[in-house]
C-alpha cells in the first residue's frame, strides 16, 4: 500500500463512499441558472447541486468557477455534466434552459423554440430521477406558474419600501392575477406593522392619489423591460425568488407566497384558471388558498385580468407549448 499525505493524516472509521441524501439539479447554467445555483449554494439548501447544460465549455467553466469558491459555501458537492445521468435522484430538478426573447422578438418565438427543448429534457430528466418535481423557470411565461407573481410581489415590496424607507421584507403587500399589465395590487392589503396604508390615505393606488402611488404597480410591470434594457437579461431577483420558493419546500415551511395556481370559484370567478393568488406553500406544493378579502374594485380588477388571461389562452403558440409539455409529463 502506497502511504500518502492523505493515510498519514486520517485514520477511516467508516466507508469513504458518500451517501447524497438531498440533490438538487439545475438544467441550464446561463444567467438566471447560475443565480439559482449560488443562492442554493450559500443557503446550503442540498447537500449536491448538480448542473447540465449543452455547452460543455461554458459548463465546466461555470462549475469550475464555483468550485474555487467552495470556502466560502454551506455545501460544497458541486458536480456537473452534459450527460443527465450527472442529475441521478434529484428532487427537485430546476429547469431553466431554453431561449430568451431577443430584441423585437415575442413569447411566440420562444414557445417554438422551447419545445424542442423540453422533448429532449423532460425524458432525460425523469429518466434518471422518476419521482423528481421540476421547477420550470423557462419561458413562455405561464408556464412559470411558480416564480412570475412571486418576483411581482417582490418588487412591488422594494418600490414600496423605498418610498417609505423601510426594508422591503417589512412592507407587506401583494400582486394578483397574472404577470403583465392587467396584473393586480392589492392595496387594501398594503401594510406596514399592520398598519394599513390605505387607513393613511384612502385614495392611495387610485389614480387621484395626490402622492401617486399608482406609479409603483406601473414601475413593476416595467422594470424587468428596463434591466434588459441595461444588462440584456434579467438573473438576480429571479434566481432569489426561486430559491426562496423552494426553501418552503424542501424545508417544510409552510409559509404564505403569491404565486399562481389553478383555481375555481375564488374571488367571483367561476372558471378554472391559473391565477396568482396567496397560498401556503408546503413540502408537497400547494397545501391552501388564502381566502382574503377583496375591495369591490380589487376583484373587478382581477375579473379583467382573468379576460387577458383568457385571450393568452386562446393562442395557439401556447396551446401548443401547453399541449406538448402536458403530452411529455403524462408520458412519465
Ligand atoms: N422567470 C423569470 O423571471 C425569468 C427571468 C429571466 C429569464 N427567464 C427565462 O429563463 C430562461 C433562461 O434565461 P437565461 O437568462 O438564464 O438564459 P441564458 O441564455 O443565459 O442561458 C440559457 C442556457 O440554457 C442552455 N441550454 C439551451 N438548451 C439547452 C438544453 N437543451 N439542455 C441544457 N441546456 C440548454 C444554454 O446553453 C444556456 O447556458 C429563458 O427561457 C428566459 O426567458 C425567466
Amino acid at each position: 500500500m502506497i502511504i500518502t499525505v492523505r493515510c498519514e493524516l486520517t485514520k477511516n472509521f467508516t466507508s469513504e463512499e458518500t451517501v447524497h441524501h438531498n440533490k438538487i439539479s439545475i438544467i441550464g447554467t446561463g444567467s438566471v441558472g447560475m443565480a439559482c445555483g449560488i443562492n442554493i449554494l450559500f443557503k446550503g439548501l442540498s447537500d449536491e447541486v448538480a448542473f447540465v447544460d449543452v455547452d460543455e465549455g461554458k459548463l465546466k467553466g461555470e462549475t469550475v468557477d464555483l468550485q474555487h469558491g467552495s470556502s466560502f459555501m454551506k455545501m460544497p458537492n458541486i458536480f456537473s455534466s452534459k450527460d443527465y445521468l450527472v442529475s441521478a435522484n434529484s428532487n427537485p430538478v430546476i429547469i431553466i434552459a431554453g431561449a430568451c426573447p431577443g430584441k423585437g422578438q415575442t413569447c411566440l418565438d420562444v414557445v417554438k423554440r422551447n419545445v424542442p427543448f423540453f422533448k429532449l429534457m423532460i425524458p432525460n430528466i425523469t429518466q434518471y430521477s422518476p419521482q423528481c418535481k421540476m421547477i420550470v423557470v423557462s419561458s413562455p411565461v405561464d408556464i412559470l406558474t411558480y416564480v412570475w407573481l412571486y418576483l411581482d410581489t417582490a418588487h412591488f415590496c422594494f418600490f414600496i419600501g423605498q418610498r417609505l424607507g423601510i426594508h422591503s421584507r417589512s412592507c407587506h403587500g401583494w400582486i394578483f392575477g397574472e404577470h403583465g399589465d392587467s396584473s393586480v395590487p392589492v392595496w387594501s392589503g398594503v401594510n406596514i406593522a399592520g398598519i394599513p396604508l390605505k387607513d393613511l390615505n384612502s385614495e392611495i393606488g387610485m389614480d387621484k392619489d395626490p402622492e401617486h402611488w399608482e406609479n409603483v404597480p406601473k414601475e413593476v410591470i416595467t422594470c424587468g423591460y428596463e434591466m434588459v434594457k441595461m444588462k440584456c437579461h434579467t438573473n438576480w431577483a429571479v434566481g432569489l425568488s426561486v430559491v426562496n420558493l423552494m426553501e418552503s419546500v424542501l424545508n417544510y415551511l409552510r409559509r404564505v407566497h403569491p404565486i399562481s395556481t389553478i383555481t375555481k370559484d375564488l374571488y367571483g370567478i367561476n372558471e378554472k384558471v391559473f391565477l396568482s393568488v396567496l397560498c401556503i406553500l408546503r413540502e408537497d406544493g400547494i397545501a391552501n388558498v388564502l381566502k382574503i378579502n377583496l375591495t369591490p374594485e380589487e376583484a373587478v380588477c382581477l375579473k379583467e385580468c382573468r379576460k387577458a388571461l383568457g385571450n393568452t389562452e386562446g393562442d395557439q403558440g401556447l396551446k401548443l407549448f401547453k399541449a406538448t409539455l402536458m403530452k411529455l409529463l403524462m408520458e412519465r
